[in-house]
């Protein structure tokens, strides 16, 4: 029986107060011992802050990208150790944002992945196919690649405790979510793959989540699919109000 797992994805949203106000009206609102993995993610100024205000509670935090090595000549970026230190437990990678504007590749993807575990926290490792590919009836064969790369060298404990989050990119943002049974069949790609390269036990205990306009109001058809075991939603993820929403509607 795998666990549920909702992560909001704030994306480059939010001030420190406005995400400390959101963490203080949600860490207390979620259940001890729920029945979901519920997540923040947060852009990396915030993280600290965001981690010291959760310990100890339900609610965890994620980042929402970080760099492969652990230390160096690397302006800018943002080591996955010192992250980990913080008390960070997710890190996104490979959303279709960072691959599109910020030229994130699926190499890069694979060593973030291997970076972040070696580091003990959890990736959630994106992928999703743009809407050319799926008219032209591409979609499995991309999401497969993706996965592939994205995992390997991985160990089957190692995919086994990770999170995949399918995100159509037509439908990030853009209020077209996929329907329920195609978002489904999607996530089965991505279960079939990991069932190729890692067997039957490792596909059968990864979470893989869909986003893409996930929203309160739809998000009960999504996890009543047999492939999906979240959600990973921008929007709907940045009140309170619609977090908790999300959370009561799949709790
Ligand atoms: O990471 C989240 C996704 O990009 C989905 O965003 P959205 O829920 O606003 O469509």
């Amino acid at each position: 029986m795998r666990k549920p797992i909702i992560a909001g994805n704030w994306k480059m949203n939010k001030t420190a107060d406005e995400a400390l106000t959101f963490i203080d009206e949600v860490k207390n609102n979620i259940p001890a011992n729920s029945a979901v993995d519920s997540v923040v993610g947060s852009p990396a100024l915030f993280l600290q802050g965001l981690a010291e205000a959760t310990k100890g509670t339900e609610l965890k935090i994620s980042a929402q990208n970080c760099y492969f090595e652990n230390a160096g000549a690397f302006t800018g970026e943002n080591s996955p150790a010192a992250i980990a230190d913080l008390g960070v437990q997710y890190v996104i990678i490979g959303h279709s944002e960072r691959r599109e504007f910020f030229h994130e590749t699926d190499e890069d993807v694979n060593k973030k992945a291997k970076a972040i575990i070696a580091n003990g926290m959890t990736p959630i490792v994106c992928c999703g196919e743009t809407l050319e590919q799926r008219e032209a009836g591409e979609t499995e064969d991309w999401i497969k690649g993706q996965v592939e790369n994205a995992l390997d060298g991985l160990t089957e404990e190692q995919v086994a405790n990770l999170v995949v989050a399918y995100e159509p990119i037509w439908a990030i943002g853009t209020g077209k979510s996929s329907s329920a049974t195609d978002a489904d069949e999607t996530c089965f790609v991505v279960r079939k793959t990991i069932a190729d390269k890692f067997g039957a036990d490792t596909a059968n205990k990864v979470r893989i989540q869909y986003g893409g306009s996930v929203k309160p109001e739809n998000i009960k058809e999504y996890m009543a699919q047999e492939n999906i075991d979240g959600a990973l939603v921008g929007g709907a993820s940045l009140e309170p109000k619609s977090f908790l929403a999300l959370l009561e509607a799949v709790k």
